[in-house]
């Protein structure tokens, strides 16, 4: 879910679809601008609304006809000026394809991805997850048995996946209520060649899914995207320099399931797109019992309960969850804390640095950890950084025992951005493994000459040689 534009007063913007709020996946809702720009001009700057409206319109706002543009654009049309195709992919297995409405350039972005197109992996059978009514929040999805930190609930091929807006130029005349219907009417109009397409079981699914755009002039396939995407990065062609070029070619996907999650503020799960299978895939990011529902963060979750409440209300969403209705001023000031984390040394820097103490760095994480812990935001990169520095700090000390309890941490933060990067780590687990002494923080704490090897790398990294 994601963007929108502006309503009347006060300016009230909001993502078109929530989405994860950190890199990857998830929401590219962070990246954007966060408020409306109100002024229109005729620059490309401002062709591209920042924010739908939400709220209800007192009456529909009626926009003259005749300036809409020709939908020509259709891969294969034969027009070499598309700047839009609407196309199916991945085309690669007996999985369904996703139709997608691309802006030239990203479907490049998407035939370059190592490894693609890549067939699904196997479903889980039975499912991890069954969809139905979650009492005050319509549908959402609960695990159907117990899941562990760090497990794939599922993958799932999107139905659809679409730009937040198309780029209208403002008409002669148009005042700006009227410039924005018109920019929602554009939008409909592109997302319909889409719906249009799908096979009739996969436009059921989409046209079943919920809708709470009904009144602030949304179509309903639109108001269905802003209601159920979730942002997707990445799909950027490479010649997209400026913000407004990263802002038109930034996308939502939406699907059948993972589109039925609800929020919380303290989420179970963290879904991420991944190009080579062109599919979502839904991770577990702590243990979960069976029956509980799965949830993940439509906005910033890090943010105070009160900013919390305006991010949520595009989607009527008044959240319940523990953070937001038990001791909320006390999480608001854990979460403010972990907001402000800032590591102040690399565990290099505080390796070969006498004048800190042995435990130094591992004390600082361990009290983020406990923060992270008792809001719950396991989901966070931050949560995987943390671990990840305890077990190298304890490499560092050339405490093996401690480090391998923490490498077993690491390896279960599947859906972290770090994830590549910890091959390897398997070869931690177990205390006695010669992997250790082949570390290149082994020791180096505790070893003179180890750390001299370790200061010059630090000076190599100084200098822009590469290192840690
Ligand atoms: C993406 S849909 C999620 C699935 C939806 N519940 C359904 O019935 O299909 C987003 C909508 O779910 C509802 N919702 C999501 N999280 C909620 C929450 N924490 N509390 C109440 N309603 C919620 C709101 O109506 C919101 O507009």
């Amino acid at each position: 879910m994601r963007r929108g534009f502006l309503n009347s007063k006060p300016a009230k913007e909001h993502p078109n679809h929530p989405g994860p709020v950190s890199s990857s996946q998830t929401n590219t809702n962070l990246k954007l601008p966060s408020k409306a720009t109100t002024t229109v001009k005729s620059s490309q700057e401002n062709d591209l609304p920042r924010s739908f409206p939400y709220a209800a319109q007192e009456k529909p706002v009626e926009v003259p006809k005749g300036h809409e543009t020709k939908l020509n654009f259709v891969e294969g049309s034969g027009n070499p000026q598309a700047t839009y195709i609407w196309t199916a992919l991945p085309q690669v297995d007996d999985g369904p394809d996703t139709e997608c409405l691309l802006r030239a350039g990203s479907k490049e972005v998407i035939l370059k991805t190592p490894g693609f197109p890549k067939p699904l992996p196997p479903a889980n059978s039975p499912p991890a997850f069954r969809v139905g009514p979650s009492p005050g929040k319509g549908m959402g999805l609960f695990s159907t048995r117990d899941i562990e930190q760090g497990e794939t609930i599922l993958w799932e091929r999107p139905l659809l996946i679409v730009p937040l807006g198309i780029p209208t130029s403002l008409p002669a005349g148009f005042s700006k209520a009227q410039w924005i219907q018109h920019s929602l009417n554009e939008y409909e109009r592109y997302v319909e060649v889409a719906v249009n397409r799908m096979q009739e079981h996969r436009r059921a699914a989409f046209m079943s899914l919920h809708n709470c755009h009904t009144k602030d002039g949304s179509g309903p396939l639109v108001g269905r995207v802003r209601t159920n995407g979730i942002g997707v990065d990445g799909l950027q062609p490479a010649t997209a320099k400026t913000e407004y070029d990263m802002r038109v070619s930034s996308y939502s996907v939406i699907s059948e399931h993972i589109s039925r999650l609800n929020h919380s503020c303290s989420p179970n799960t963290r879904p991420s797109f991944d190009r080579a299978t062109f599919a979502q895939r839904l991770y577990a990011v702590r243990d979960i019992a069976a029956g509980e529902e799965l949830t993940f963060q439509y906005i910033n979750v890090l943010a105070k309960k009160t900013e919390r409440d305006e991010g949520l209300s595009p989607y009527a969403v008044v959240c319940a969850c523990l953070a937001c209705t038990e001791g909320t001023a006390e999480s608001d000031k854990s979460r403010s804390e972990i907001a402000g984390f800032k590591p102040t040394s690399s565990v290099l820097a505080w390796a070969v640095n006498r004048q800190l103490p042995d435990d130094w760095l591992i004390k600082k994480y361990m009290i983020l950890l406990d923060l992270i812990d008792k809001e719950r935001l396991e989901h966070l990169d931050v949560y995987c950084v943390a671990t990840r520095a305890i077990m190298e700090s304890y490499i560092c000390l050339g405490d093996t025992q401690n480090a391998s309890k923490w490498a077993a941490r690491v390896l279960r933060q599947s859906w972290s951005e770090m994830y590549e990067s910890q091959l390897g780590v398997d070869k931690l687990l177990d205390p006695d493994s010669p992997a250790y002494a082949k570390h290149a923080l082994w020791r180096i704490r505790v070893d003179t000459a180890a750390a001299t090897g370790a200061m010059s790398k630090l000076m190599g990294e100084a200098l822009g040689l590469g290192g840690w």
